[in-house]
């Protein structure tokens, strides 16, 4: 078995715990036992599993691989120490929130022969799969993915770009190459109202625009409109609620990862991809503050 503790409860350290005390039957997480969390409260238990402390965590031999789950601020120090210690991590994404964190932490994970996988569950949902599956094989001509939702603590969550990746993964995912040409954020903290937009353009050189929109009583919602040669797209396809979640599908990516069962072609495939997107979001970030 492989020993795992999960770093931080909130909302999807929560759902972790819940998915390793009830792997899918006959899945690759059935190699996975949960031995502990660390919470920087003291919560003493949670769901039957007991809180350790980190340093226990680091140490003990137990722990063979570590779920990052805590808010993106401190990702890059907790992958680091347990990639330190020799355990492999699952990270929520985003993974770091710099471009240069991301590729020193990638290169220490490789020198130390160890797993770190970036949860990217905006790929694995129904949704996703169903406006991917519109989108294949036609030809962009434009295109615009406009998300809103709740704000953020900026300081947890860092920089829009990074806490958004999820919508530079679509994009990128969906249209392949992009290059930034221009990026804007607007603000105002009275009223804890946020919007970035992003301007890019695809290989073909076909613009296509990112905004990411945040205020009180904001709905978490996406909306599309993709002008292809053959037609427009304006709203998501209506996509069934899958069988099993996200973050299952994820720990399952994870624990096939562990067994080795992942072929090296797709390992090199997604990690190409994970810095991809967190190389522009670094860029983005740096129209925005220049
Ligand atoms: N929620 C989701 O659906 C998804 C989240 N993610 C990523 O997962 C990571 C964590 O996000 P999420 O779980 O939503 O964030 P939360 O705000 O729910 O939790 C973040 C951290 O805050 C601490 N915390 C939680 N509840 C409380 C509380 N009541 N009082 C004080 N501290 C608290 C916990 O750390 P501690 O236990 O150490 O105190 C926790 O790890 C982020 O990187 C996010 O981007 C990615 C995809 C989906
Ligand atoms: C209800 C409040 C609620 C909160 C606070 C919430 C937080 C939240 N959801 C996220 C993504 C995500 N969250 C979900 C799904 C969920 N996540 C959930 O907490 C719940 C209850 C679901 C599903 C019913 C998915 C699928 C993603 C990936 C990005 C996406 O496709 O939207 C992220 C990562 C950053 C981002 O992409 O914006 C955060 C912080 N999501 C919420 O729905």
């Amino acid at each position: 078995m492989i020993g795992v503790v999960v770093v931080g409860v909130g909302i999807a350290g929560s759902v972790r715990i819940r998915d390793l005390l009830k792997p899918l039957q006959s899945s690759p997480s059935e190699n996975l036992k949960i031995v502990g969390f660390v919470s920087r409260r003291d919560l003493g238990e949670h769901n039957g599993v007991k809180q350790i402390c980190l340093e226990e965590a680091l140490r003990s031999s137990e722990v063979d691989a570590a779920f990052i789950c805590t808010d993106n601020q401190n990702h890059e120090e907790s992958v680091r120490r347990f990639l330190e210690a020799g355990k492999h991590v699952l990270v929520e994404y985003p993974m770091v929130l710099s471009a240069h964190a991301a590729h020193e932490l990638w290169q220490m994970a490789e020198e130390k022969g160890k797993v770190l996988h970036v949860e990217h569950i905006e790929l694995l949902t129904e949704e996703y799969r169903a406006l991917k599956k519109e989108v294949d094989g036609r030809t962009l001509e434009k295109g615009v993915l406009h998300f809103t939702g709740g704000p953020l603590h900026k300081q947890r969550s860092g920089f829009t770009a990074f806490s958004g990746i999820a919508r530079v993964t679509w994009l990128v995912d969906l249209f392949g190459e992009l290059t930034v040409t221009s990026a804007t954020q607007e603000e105002n903290p009275g009223e804890d109202y946020s919007k970035l937009t992003a301007h890019f353009v695809t290989a073909n050189n076909k613009p296509v625009t990112w905004i990411e929109e945040r205020a009180p009583g904001m709905k978490r919602e996406k909306k599309v409109n993709f002008t292809f040669t053959n037609g427009v797209l304006d709203s998501l396809p209506p996509a069934r609620r899958g069988s099993v979640g996200p973050f299952m599908q994820d720990q399952n990516l994870f624990a096939q990862k562990l067994l080795g069962q992942v072929p090296k072609e797709e390992l090199a495939a997604e990690k190409k991809r994970i810095l991809y997107c967190i190389d522009l979001a670094e860029k983005i970030k740096q129209y925005c503050e220049h």
